[in-house]
Protein backbone atom coordinates (compact mmCIF):
# COMPACT_ATOMS: atom_id res chain seq x y z
CA UNK A 1 0.00 0.00 0.00
CA UNK A 2 1.47 3.21 -1.20
CA UNK A 3 1.11 6.13 1.30
CA UNK A 4 2.81 8.80 -1.08
CA UNK A 5 1.24 12.10 0.79
CA UNK A 6 -0.52 11.88 4.32
CA UNK A 7 -3.90 13.89 3.47
CA UNK A 8 -6.45 11.51 3.93
CA UNK A 9 -9.09 13.50 5.88
CA UNK A 10 -11.70 11.85 8.17
CA UNK A 11 -14.09 12.29 5.05
CA UNK A 12 -12.05 9.94 3.02
CA UNK A 13 -11.65 7.67 5.56
CA UNK A 14 -15.61 7.25 5.92
CA UNK A 15 -16.27 7.29 2.21
CA UNK A 16 -13.67 4.50 1.84
CA UNK A 17 -15.11 2.17 5.14
CA UNK A 18 -18.58 2.75 3.09
CA UNK A 19 -17.01 1.44 -0.23
CA UNK A 20 -15.63 -1.57 1.40
CA UNK A 21 -19.45 -2.74 2.34
CA UNK A 22 -19.53 -2.49 -1.50
CA UNK A 23 -16.77 -4.53 -2.99
CA UNK A 24 -18.60 -6.87 -5.44
CA UNK A 25 -15.86 -9.10 -4.59
CA UNK A 26 -14.49 -10.88 -1.28
CA UNK A 27 -10.86 -9.13 -1.30
CA UNK A 28 -9.82 -12.38 0.81
CA UNK A 29 -8.68 -13.09 4.38
CA UNK A 30 -5.17 -11.15 4.48
CA UNK A 31 -6.72 -7.87 3.08
CA UNK A 32 -9.41 -7.96 5.48
CA UNK A 33 -6.94 -8.56 7.70
CA UNK A 34 -5.22 -5.54 6.84
CA UNK A 35 -7.96 -3.49 6.37
CA UNK A 36 -9.09 -4.39 10.08
CA UNK A 37 -5.76 -3.86 11.37
CA UNK A 38 -5.73 -0.06 9.63
CA UNK A 39 -9.20 0.71 10.72
CA UNK A 40 -8.31 -0.15 14.77
CA UNK A 41 -4.87 1.90 14.17
CA UNK A 42 -6.39 4.71 12.22
CA UNK A 43 -9.17 5.19 15.18
CA UNK A 44 -7.73 3.43 18.69
CA UNK A 45 -3.61 3.69 18.02
CA UNK A 46 -1.04 0.87 18.62
CA UNK A 47 -2.92 -2.07 19.49
CA UNK A 48 -2.82 -2.51 23.65
CA UNK A 49 -5.74 -5.17 24.31
CA UNK A 50 -4.33 -8.81 25.40
CA UNK A 51 -2.94 -11.01 23.10
CA UNK A 52 -5.78 -13.95 22.37
CA UNK A 53 -5.11 -17.67 23.19
CA UNK A 54 -3.22 -19.75 21.10
CA UNK A 55 -6.59 -21.71 19.71
CA UNK A 56 -8.40 -18.22 19.37
CA UNK A 57 -6.96 -18.13 15.89
CA UNK A 58 -9.13 -15.95 14.14
CA UNK A 59 -8.88 -13.19 17.08
CA UNK A 60 -5.27 -14.05 17.15
CA UNK A 61 -4.42 -13.58 13.45
CA UNK A 62 -6.33 -9.98 13.95
CA UNK A 63 -4.43 -8.94 16.70
CA UNK A 64 -1.69 -10.07 15.14
CA UNK A 65 -2.14 -7.70 11.97
CA UNK A 66 -2.92 -4.71 14.05
CA UNK A 67 -0.10 -5.52 16.80
CA UNK A 68 2.65 -5.55 13.76
CA UNK A 69 1.49 -2.05 12.62
CA UNK A 70 3.33 -1.26 16.22
CA UNK A 71 3.69 2.84 16.47
CA UNK A 72 2.34 3.39 12.98
CA UNK A 73 0.97 6.82 13.55
CA UNK A 74 -2.85 7.47 13.13
CA UNK A 75 -2.81 9.28 10.08
CA UNK A 76 -0.58 7.17 8.06
CA UNK A 77 -2.92 4.29 9.28
CA UNK A 78 -5.60 6.18 7.72
CA UNK A 79 -4.10 6.92 5.03
CA UNK A 80 -3.29 3.55 3.74
CA UNK A 81 -6.66 2.15 5.04
CA UNK A 82 -7.77 4.92 2.03
CA UNK A 83 -5.33 3.96 -0.38
CA UNK A 84 -5.99 -0.24 -0.13
CA UNK A 85 -10.01 0.37 -0.42
CA UNK A 86 -9.02 2.58 -2.97
CA UNK A 87 -6.57 -0.51 -4.79
CA UNK A 88 -9.35 -2.40 -4.25
CA UNK A 89 -11.80 -0.48 -5.86
CA UNK A 90 -10.00 0.37 -8.58
CA UNK A 91 -8.99 -3.36 -9.45
CA UNK A 92 -12.45 -4.44 -9.29
CA UNK A 93 -13.47 -1.58 -12.38
CA UNK A 94 -10.97 -3.17 -13.99
CA UNK A 95 -11.74 -6.36 -13.86
CA UNK A 96 -15.21 -5.93 -14.52
CA UNK A 97 -14.63 -4.24 -17.96
CA UNK A 98 -14.08 -6.34 -21.45
CA UNK A 99 -10.28 -7.19 -22.03
CA UNK A 100 -9.20 -7.34 -26.00
CA UNK A 101 -8.07 -11.16 -25.99
CA UNK A 102 -10.61 -12.25 -23.10
CA UNK A 103 -11.11 -15.41 -25.22
CA UNK A 104 -7.66 -16.47 -24.93
CA UNK A 105 -7.48 -15.58 -21.07
CA UNK A 106 -9.62 -17.61 -18.60
CA UNK A 107 -11.45 -15.35 -16.40
CA UNK A 108 -12.77 -15.43 -13.12
CA UNK A 109 -9.86 -16.81 -11.20
CA UNK A 110 -8.85 -14.20 -8.38
CA UNK A 111 -5.34 -15.72 -7.94
CA UNK A 112 -4.06 -17.46 -11.12
CA UNK A 113 -4.22 -16.25 -14.41
CA UNK A 114 -4.80 -19.09 -16.95
CA UNK A 115 -4.10 -18.48 -20.54
CA UNK A 116 -4.27 -20.82 -23.60
CA UNK A 117 -2.48 -20.32 -26.71
CA UNK A 118 -0.25 -22.01 -28.91
CA UNK A 119 -1.42 -25.15 -28.09
CA UNK A 120 -0.46 -24.69 -24.33
CA UNK A 121 -2.28 -24.07 -21.29
CA UNK A 122 -0.69 -21.73 -19.01
CA UNK A 123 -1.90 -21.68 -14.95
CA UNK A 124 0.35 -18.96 -13.77
CA UNK A 125 -0.19 -18.38 -9.63
CA UNK A 126 -0.61 -15.09 -9.49
CA UNK A 127 -0.56 -14.01 -5.80
CA UNK A 128 3.31 -11.76 -6.27
CA UNK A 129 2.85 -9.65 -2.89
CA UNK A 130 2.03 -13.57 -0.89
CA UNK A 131 5.33 -14.95 -2.84
CA UNK A 132 2.37 -17.15 -4.26
CA UNK A 133 1.40 -18.92 -1.21
CA UNK A 134 -1.59 -20.79 -1.67
CA UNK A 135 -4.51 -19.90 0.41
CA UNK A 136 -7.72 -21.92 0.65
CA UNK A 137 -9.54 -20.06 -2.45
CA UNK A 138 -6.11 -20.60 -4.53
CA UNK A 139 -6.31 -24.72 -3.56
CA UNK A 140 -9.84 -24.73 -5.44
CA UNK A 141 -8.78 -22.73 -8.18
CA UNK A 142 -6.37 -24.51 -8.81
CA UNK A 143 -8.00 -27.89 -9.22
CA UNK A 144 -11.02 -26.15 -11.42
CA UNK A 145 -7.62 -24.83 -13.60
CA UNK A 146 -6.57 -28.71 -13.99
CA UNK A 147 -9.56 -30.31 -14.48
CA UNK A 148 -10.43 -27.62 -17.17
CA UNK A 149 -7.18 -28.27 -18.70
CA UNK A 150 -7.22 -31.97 -19.10
CA UNK A 151 -10.79 -31.27 -21.30
CA UNK A 152 -9.36 -28.36 -23.25
CA UNK A 153 -7.70 -28.47 -26.80
CA UNK A 154 -4.71 -27.58 -25.59
CA UNK A 155 -2.20 -30.22 -25.66
CA UNK A 156 0.18 -29.62 -22.76
CA UNK A 157 -0.36 -27.86 -19.54
CA UNK A 158 1.91 -25.62 -17.37
CA UNK A 159 1.79 -24.19 -14.20
CA UNK A 160 4.32 -21.68 -12.98
CA UNK A 161 3.97 -18.37 -10.93
CA UNK A 162 4.14 -14.88 -11.05
CA UNK A 163 7.10 -12.49 -10.01
CA UNK A 164 10.16 -13.42 -7.86
CA UNK A 165 8.46 -16.81 -6.59
CA UNK A 166 7.39 -19.50 -8.16
CA UNK A 167 5.35 -20.12 -4.68
CA UNK A 168 5.91 -20.14 -1.12
CA UNK A 169 3.81 -23.04 -0.07
CA UNK A 170 0.42 -23.45 1.93
CA UNK A 171 -0.60 -19.98 3.20
CA UNK A 172 0.31 -20.18 6.76
CA UNK A 173 -3.26 -17.68 7.51
CA UNK A 174 -4.91 -20.49 6.03
CA UNK A 175 -5.53 -22.45 9.36
CA UNK A 176 -6.96 -18.98 10.83
CA UNK A 177 -10.23 -19.35 9.62
CA UNK A 178 -11.50 -21.85 12.31
CA UNK A 179 -14.99 -23.22 11.37
CA UNK A 180 -17.48 -23.45 14.44
CA UNK A 181 -16.58 -27.29 14.91
CA UNK A 182 -13.04 -25.88 16.03
CA UNK A 183 -9.40 -27.33 15.43
CA UNK A 184 -10.51 -30.84 14.94
CA UNK A 185 -12.90 -29.27 11.68
CA UNK A 186 -10.74 -27.22 10.60
CA UNK A 187 -7.83 -30.28 10.39
CA UNK A 188 -10.50 -32.76 8.69
CA UNK A 189 -11.31 -30.68 6.53
CA UNK A 190 -7.67 -28.96 5.02
CA UNK A 191 -6.67 -32.74 4.65
CA UNK A 192 -10.04 -33.80 2.61
CA UNK A 193 -9.33 -30.52 0.21
CA UNK A 194 -5.46 -31.88 -0.11
CA UNK A 195 -6.23 -35.08 -0.67
CA UNK A 196 -8.07 -34.02 -3.59
CA UNK A 197 -5.97 -30.89 -4.40
CA UNK A 198 -2.88 -33.62 -4.76
CA UNK A 199 -5.14 -36.47 -6.44
CA UNK A 200 -6.13 -33.24 -9.58
CA UNK A 201 -2.20 -34.31 -10.28
CA UNK A 202 -1.75 -37.85 -9.93
CA UNK A 203 -5.27 -38.04 -12.36
CA UNK A 204 -3.71 -34.97 -14.84
CA UNK A 205 -3.97 -36.94 -18.39
CA UNK A 206 -1.92 -34.75 -20.49
CA UNK A 207 1.82 -33.87 -20.03
CA UNK A 208 2.24 -31.92 -16.98
CA UNK A 209 5.22 -29.13 -17.04
CA UNK A 210 6.39 -26.91 -13.99
CA UNK A 211 8.36 -23.85 -15.06
CA UNK A 212 9.84 -22.91 -11.49
CA UNK A 213 10.25 -19.19 -11.74
CA UNK A 214 12.28 -18.83 -8.67
CA UNK A 215 12.26 -20.38 -4.97
CA UNK A 216 9.80 -23.20 -4.23
CA UNK A 217 8.49 -24.29 -0.84
CA UNK A 218 6.63 -26.98 0.83
CA UNK A 219 4.14 -28.13 -1.13
CA UNK A 220 5.20 -26.27 -3.82
CA UNK A 221 8.10 -28.62 -4.11
CA UNK A 222 5.98 -31.46 -3.49
CA UNK A 223 3.93 -32.12 -6.27
CA UNK A 224 7.39 -31.42 -8.52
CA UNK A 225 7.49 -34.97 -7.87
CA UNK A 226 3.74 -35.35 -9.85
CA UNK A 227 5.25 -33.24 -13.14
CA UNK A 228 6.40 -34.73 -16.25
CA UNK A 229 8.72 -32.41 -16.46
CA UNK A 230 10.16 -29.49 -14.14
CA UNK A 231 12.30 -26.59 -15.42
CA UNK A 232 13.95 -24.11 -13.26
CA UNK A 233 15.51 -20.78 -13.58
CA UNK A 234 18.80 -21.03 -11.77
CA UNK A 235 17.54 -18.54 -8.90
CA UNK A 236 15.26 -21.53 -7.84
CA UNK A 237 15.85 -23.06 -5.00
CA UNK A 238 13.47 -25.94 -3.38
CA UNK A 239 12.45 -26.18 0.27
CA UNK A 240 10.76 -28.04 2.42
CA UNK A 241 11.01 -27.29 5.51
CA UNK A 242 8.64 -29.37 7.05
CA UNK A 243 10.26 -30.18 10.57
CA UNK A 244 10.28 -26.50 11.33
CA UNK A 245 6.46 -26.44 10.73
CA UNK A 246 6.13 -29.72 12.82
CA UNK A 247 4.66 -31.07 9.41
CA UNK A 248 5.06 -34.39 7.70
CA UNK A 249 5.43 -34.18 3.89
CA UNK A 250 2.77 -34.15 1.23
CA UNK A 251 2.20 -34.37 -1.94
CA UNK A 252 2.79 -37.56 -2.44
CA UNK A 253 6.99 -36.77 -1.73
CA UNK A 254 7.17 -39.27 0.80
CA UNK A 255 6.90 -42.09 -2.28
CA UNK A 256 7.89 -40.05 -4.99
CA UNK A 257 11.31 -38.43 -3.43
CA UNK A 258 12.77 -41.38 -2.47
CA UNK A 259 12.34 -42.74 -5.98
CA UNK A 260 13.56 -40.14 -7.87
CA UNK A 261 16.77 -39.54 -5.48
CA UNK A 262 17.08 -41.90 -2.96
CA UNK A 263 15.84 -42.57 0.67
CA UNK A 264 18.97 -40.55 2.46
CA UNK A 265 18.87 -37.37 -0.03
CA UNK A 266 15.13 -37.59 0.43
CA UNK A 267 15.30 -37.93 4.39
CA UNK A 268 17.44 -34.65 4.39
CA UNK A 269 14.95 -32.50 2.23
CA UNK A 270 11.96 -33.90 4.07
CA UNK A 271 12.72 -34.86 7.79
CA UNK A 272 16.06 -32.41 8.12
CA UNK A 273 14.32 -29.52 5.76
CA UNK A 274 17.50 -29.47 3.19
CA UNK A 275 17.12 -27.15 1.40
CA UNK A 276 18.27 -26.88 -2.48
CA UNK A 277 19.79 -25.03 -5.37
CA UNK A 278 18.05 -25.72 -8.72
CA UNK A 279 21.24 -27.16 -9.70
CA UNK A 280 21.34 -30.13 -6.85
CA UNK A 281 17.97 -30.59 -7.81
CA UNK A 282 18.52 -30.97 -11.03
CA UNK A 283 21.59 -33.25 -10.06
CA UNK A 284 19.20 -35.16 -7.65
CA UNK A 285 16.69 -35.59 -10.81
CA UNK A 286 13.71 -34.08 -8.98
CA UNK A 287 14.42 -31.24 -12.25
CA UNK A 288 14.54 -31.88 -15.46
CA UNK A 289 16.87 -28.49 -16.75
CA UNK A 290 18.40 -25.33 -15.14
CA UNK A 291 18.57 -22.41 -17.33
CA UNK A 292 20.12 -19.10 -16.41
CA UNK A 293 17.34 -16.47 -15.07
CA UNK A 294 18.31 -14.11 -17.89
CA UNK A 295 17.37 -16.30 -20.66
CA UNK A 296 15.01 -19.10 -18.84
CA UNK A 297 11.53 -17.41 -20.20
CA UNK A 298 12.87 -17.64 -23.56
CA UNK A 299 14.59 -20.91 -23.76
CA UNK A 300 11.46 -22.57 -21.93
CA UNK A 301 8.76 -21.12 -24.02
CA UNK A 302 10.74 -22.18 -27.29
CA UNK A 303 11.35 -25.56 -25.92
CA UNK A 304 7.28 -25.75 -24.65
CA UNK A 305 5.69 -24.65 -28.10
CA UNK A 306 7.98 -26.88 -30.12
CA UNK A 307 6.72 -29.74 -27.61
CA UNK A 308 3.14 -28.24 -28.00
CA UNK A 309 2.77 -29.67 -31.39
CA UNK A 310 3.79 -33.00 -31.28
CA UNK A 311 0.47 -35.40 -31.87
CA UNK A 312 -1.31 -34.84 -28.79
CA UNK A 313 -3.00 -37.91 -28.71
CA UNK A 314 0.64 -40.12 -28.81
CA UNK A 315 1.45 -37.86 -26.12
CA UNK A 316 -1.63 -38.65 -23.39
CA UNK A 317 -0.49 -42.72 -24.20
CA UNK A 318 3.35 -42.29 -23.32
CA UNK A 319 1.97 -40.21 -19.74
CA UNK A 320 -0.56 -43.11 -19.51
CA UNK A 321 2.12 -45.98 -19.91
CA UNK A 322 4.84 -44.21 -17.89
CA UNK A 323 2.66 -43.17 -14.89
CA UNK A 324 -0.79 -45.38 -14.49
CA UNK A 325 0.79 -48.46 -13.06
CA UNK A 326 1.81 -45.98 -10.06
CA UNK A 327 -1.58 -44.73 -10.00
CA UNK A 328 -3.36 -46.75 -7.57
CA UNK A 329 0.09 -46.40 -5.23
CA UNK A 330 -0.14 -42.46 -5.34
CA UNK A 331 -3.65 -42.57 -3.89
CA UNK A 332 -2.94 -44.62 -1.38
CA UNK A 333 0.40 -42.50 -0.82
CA UNK A 334 -1.76 -39.08 -1.09
CA UNK A 335 -4.29 -40.49 1.52
CA UNK A 336 -2.21 -42.13 4.04
CA UNK A 337 0.03 -38.26 3.82
CA UNK A 338 -3.71 -36.63 4.32
CA UNK A 339 -4.38 -38.68 7.00
CA UNK A 340 -1.00 -38.00 9.52
CA UNK A 341 -1.05 -34.74 8.83
CA UNK A 342 -4.42 -34.17 9.84
CA UNK A 343 -3.52 -35.21 13.16
CA UNK A 344 0.11 -32.84 13.07
CA UNK A 345 -2.22 -29.85 12.25
CA UNK A 346 -3.46 -30.29 15.73
CA UNK A 347 -0.39 -30.63 17.69
CA UNK A 348 1.35 -27.87 19.60
CA UNK A 349 4.54 -28.08 16.97
CA UNK A 350 2.56 -27.25 14.26
CA UNK A 351 -0.24 -24.26 15.83
CA UNK A 352 3.02 -22.93 17.58
CA UNK A 353 5.41 -22.84 14.16
CA UNK A 354 2.18 -21.32 12.54
CA UNK A 355 2.06 -18.67 15.21
CA UNK A 356 5.64 -18.23 15.15
CA UNK A 357 5.42 -17.24 11.32
CA UNK A 358 2.11 -15.01 11.77
CA UNK A 359 3.48 -13.18 14.49
CA UNK A 360 6.73 -12.11 12.72
CA UNK A 361 9.18 -14.39 14.73
CA UNK A 362 10.18 -16.81 12.43
CA UNK A 363 11.01 -17.09 8.44
CA UNK A 364 12.53 -19.47 6.79
C1 LIG B 1 -4.28 -27.07 3.54
C2 LIG B 1 -3.28 -27.85 2.75
C3 LIG B 1 -1.90 -27.78 3.38
C4 LIG B 1 -0.86 -28.51 2.58
C5 LIG B 1 0.45 -28.65 3.32
C6 LIG B 1 1.45 -27.71 2.82
C7 LIG B 1 2.55 -27.43 3.54
C8 LIG B 1 3.50 -26.40 3.11
O1 LIG B 1 3.44 -25.83 2.04
S1 LIG B 1 4.68 -26.05 4.26
C9 LIG B 1 5.45 -24.58 3.69
C10 LIG B 1 4.71 -23.34 4.14
N1 LIG B 1 5.44 -22.15 3.73
C11 LIG B 1 6.30 -21.53 4.53
O2 LIG B 1 6.56 -21.91 5.64
C12 LIG B 1 6.91 -20.26 3.96
C13 LIG B 1 6.68 -19.10 4.89
N2 LIG B 1 7.28 -17.90 4.30
C14 LIG B 1 8.53 -17.50 4.57
O3 LIG B 1 9.29 -18.10 5.29
C15 LIG B 1 8.98 -16.26 3.87
O4 LIG B 1 7.88 -15.43 3.64
C16 LIG B 1 9.70 -16.54 2.52
C17 LIG B 1 11.06 -17.21 2.81
C18 LIG B 1 8.88 -17.42 1.62
C19 LIG B 1 9.96 -15.21 1.77
O5 LIG B 1 10.68 -14.34 2.62
P1 LIG B 1 10.94 -12.82 2.12
O6 LIG B 1 11.55 -12.81 0.78
O7 LIG B 1 11.68 -12.12 3.21
O8 LIG B 1 9.47 -12.21 1.94
P2 LIG B 1 8.36 -11.93 3.08
O9 LIG B 1 8.49 -12.89 4.18
O10 LIG B 1 8.39 -10.48 3.42
O11 LIG B 1 7.04 -12.30 2.27
C20 LIG B 1 6.26 -11.33 1.58
C21 LIG B 1 4.83 -11.45 2.05
O12 LIG B 1 4.37 -12.76 1.73
C22 LIG B 1 3.88 -13.40 2.91
N3 LIG B 1 4.09 -14.84 2.80
C23 LIG B 1 5.14 -15.46 2.24
N4 LIG B 1 4.97 -16.79 2.33
C24 LIG B 1 3.80 -17.00 2.97
C25 LIG B 1 3.08 -18.17 3.35
N5 LIG B 1 3.53 -19.40 3.07
N6 LIG B 1 1.92 -18.02 3.98
C26 LIG B 1 1.41 -16.80 4.25
N7 LIG B 1 2.06 -15.64 3.91
C27 LIG B 1 3.22 -15.76 3.26
C28 LIG B 1 4.67 -12.77 4.03
O13 LIG B 1 4.00 -12.92 5.25
C29 LIG B 1 4.71 -11.32 3.56
O14 LIG B 1 3.44 -10.75 3.82
P3 LIG B 1 3.30 -9.25 4.40
O15 LIG B 1 4.06 -9.23 5.68
O16 LIG B 1 1.83 -9.04 4.55
O17 LIG B 1 3.92 -8.38 3.35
Amino acid sequence: VSGTAMRASQEDFENAMNQVKLLKKDPGNEVKLKLYALYKQATEGPCSIPKPGVFDLTNKAKWDAWNVLGNLPKETARQNYVDLVSSLTSSSKSSSQAKPGADRERQGYENLVVTSEDGITKIMLNRPIKKNAISTQMYHEIMLALKTASKDDSTITVLTGNGDYYCSGNDLTNFTDIPAGGVEEKAKNSALMLRDFVGCFIDFPKPLIAVVNGPAVGIGVTTLGLFDVVYASDKATFHTPFGHLGLSPEGCSSYTFPKIMGPAKAAEMLIFGKKLTAREACAQGLVTEVFPDSIFQKEVWTRLKAYSKLPPNAMRVSKQVIRNTEKEKLHAVNAEECRVLRERWMSDECINAAMNFLSRRAKL
